[in-house]
């Protein structure tokens, strides 16, 4: 069985039917979408459009084609062909065990059936389908199009390959299923946020705090250390070098004293629920719904972009599975292809990441020299020096870059970087390359690039191998007749 989705359904499109979809649709799978609700199309929109725009601050890496998005009438319209249907209407068991229970009816009975329950047990969902076997919960996290998580949970009657099959299947569209061991109401995940979350509903009702302590609490400390270390790590860590055992010898008698009110239920009165709504009213009230959808969506890509370069750049936690999927991207997407021409050579289109902004609140320096870093490595990939050129052994080490910064790029500016071959051998690749905001043309910055090609094994320059130099020397040749910038060899402040 292929554990690549082909075709994918989504039966409801909320909060988390939209944002699968979103998911399924940008790693280019056709997907169908049944809600009846009047207004779905254009929710399903909103969230698709800032899915999108997340994945364009995401990565560089080429995304595929978009899937197509089918809005149908019907549960069984939707699952016809479909080999991944997620469930994710309202957290009720009898609408969601109808739901799930018609789409069995309807669907090939070898496609998978997941369910996006955030507590309720497998089996009590799957209870009345003929093929439960194929059905399971994958309970994702809000937003599901950037948060790669899925806890996988079978209930009695589900096949143990189904779980491994809705594992593999996960990874090519950059998620990380997680197999539990055994069925829990909540599962891993929820069972840790409601506990959470009922010990601050107790320290609100009881005035410790507002809202917004409460949330600074988490954000500014331990909030950091769980998206990079979990729990467990980060105590192991916390219990100095004598590590675990030492930690739960100094906190363990502290879960006895008790120190929180976990048993206990908030009675969550009209009086407190108006309490919270005001409090969460003066905390975020400036905010749009959609803007702080897209605020959040800005600091979890920065996040992950930054455990991407962590562990001395191999990637961390979900950096690393940020950088796998990339990789992956990279190696399925189809090989570049430019005719040699007189015309520049456009070959980047990035846009301003959050985390490429800085304190001056535009893109900071450093970002410069990447787009520039990776439109060499763009006009490389154009001559064939791809990954499996430079697993040979070769490659094309930068060896001198002058830049000039000219203007400023701002967060969101989609830009391109365009590129003259200048006269060189091959063996050095002398380049000109301008980056340019893309809404107005205006010139952001120059780079004067020198590459020299190198034999990484030897650890020498060496000549590069004839295929590659041939497709060079088409560009160096197309490009022969053009006029060499008036700044190309420039120097350091250099007056005009
Ligand atoms: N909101 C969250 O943070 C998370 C929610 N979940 C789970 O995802 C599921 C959906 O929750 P949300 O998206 O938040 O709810 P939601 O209320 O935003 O969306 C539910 C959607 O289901 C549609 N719907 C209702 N009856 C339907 C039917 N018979 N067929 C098709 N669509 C139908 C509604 O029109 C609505 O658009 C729930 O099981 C929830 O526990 C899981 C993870 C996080
Ligand atoms: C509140 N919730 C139970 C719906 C939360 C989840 O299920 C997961 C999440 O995204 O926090």
């Amino acid at each position: 069985m292929t554990t690549k989705i082909q075709k994918a359904a989504c039966i409801g499109g909320g909060v988390i039917g939209g944002a699968w979809a979103a998911r399924f649709v940008l790693a280019g799978i056709d997907t169908k979408m049944f809600d009846p609700h009047p207004e779905a199309e254009r929710i399903v929109g909103e969230v698709m459009a800032n899915a999108e725009r997340a994945y364009g601050l995401l990565t560089m890496a080429p995304l595929p084609k978009k899937g197509k998005l089918t809005f149908v009438k019907t549960i069984e319209e939707a699952v016809e062909g479909a080999d991944w249907i997620q469930e994710s209407v309202p957290e009720r068991v009898d609408l969601k065990r109808n739901v799930i229970t018609q789409i069995d009816a309807a669907a090939d009975p070898k496609a998978l059936i997941g369910s996006s329950t955030s507590g309720i047990m497998p089996t009590e969902l799957q209870r009345d389908m003929k093929h439960p076997e194929r059905m399971f919960v994958a309970h994702p996290y809000n937003p599901v199009y950037l948060l790669p998580l899925a806890e996988l949970v079978g209930g009695e009657k589900t096949a143990p390959e189904t779980l491994e099959l809705a594992k593999a299947r996960l990874a090519p569209i950059g998620m990380k299923g997680v197999i539990l061991k055994k069925e829990i109401e909540a599962f891993v995940g929820d069972r840790l946020l409601e506990a959470v979350w009922r010990e601050g509903l107790w320290l609100i009702k009881d005035d410790i705090c507002d809202t917004e302590t409460l949330d600074d609490v988490i954000r500014y400390s331990f909030g950091m250390r769980w998206a990079q270390m979990g729990m467990f790590e980060t105590y192991r860590i916390a219990g100095g070098e004598a590590g675990m055992r030492h930690f739960i010898a100094q906190f363990g008698p502290c879960l006895s004293w008790p120190w929180t009110k976990l048993t206990d239920v908030v009675d969550l009165t009209d009086e407190l629920i108006d309490k919270i709504a005001s409090q969460s009213d003066a905390q975020s009230g400036a905010y749009g719904f959609r803007e702080l959808e897209r605020i959040r969506d800005e600091n979890l890509v920065g996040i992950m972009q930054t455990l991407k370069g962590s562990n001395g750049g191999k990637g961390w936690g979900a950096g690393k599975l940020l950088s796998e999927f990339e990789a992956q991207l990279w190696a399925n997407a189809p090989k570049p292809e430019a005719k040699a021409s007189a015309d520049l050579l456009k070959l980047l289109e990035p846009k301003v990441h959050p985390s490429w902004v800085d304190y001056n609140g535009h893109m900071t320096e450093f970002r410069y020299n990447q787009c520039f870093a990776d439109a060499a490595d763009a006009f490389l990939r154009l001559i064939g020096v791809d990954m499996d050129y430079v697993a040979a052994g070769h490659s094309y080490y930068t060896v001198e870059a002058h830049n000039q910064w000219l203007d400023e790029a701002k967060l969101g500016d989609a830009l391109f970087v365009e590129a003259q071959v200048l006269p060189s051998d091959g063996k050095r690749i002398h380049t000109y390359m301008w980056l340019r905001r893309a809404s107005d043309n205006a010139l952001l910055a120059t780079c004067e690039h020198m590459m020299l090609h190198v034999s990484s094994k030897e650890g020498k320059s060496v000549p590069p191998l004839p295929a590659v130099l041939e497709k060079f020397n088409q560009f160096a040749d197309a490009h022969a007749s053009l006029p060499v910038p008036e700044t190309a060899g420039r120097t350091v402040g250099q007056r005009k």
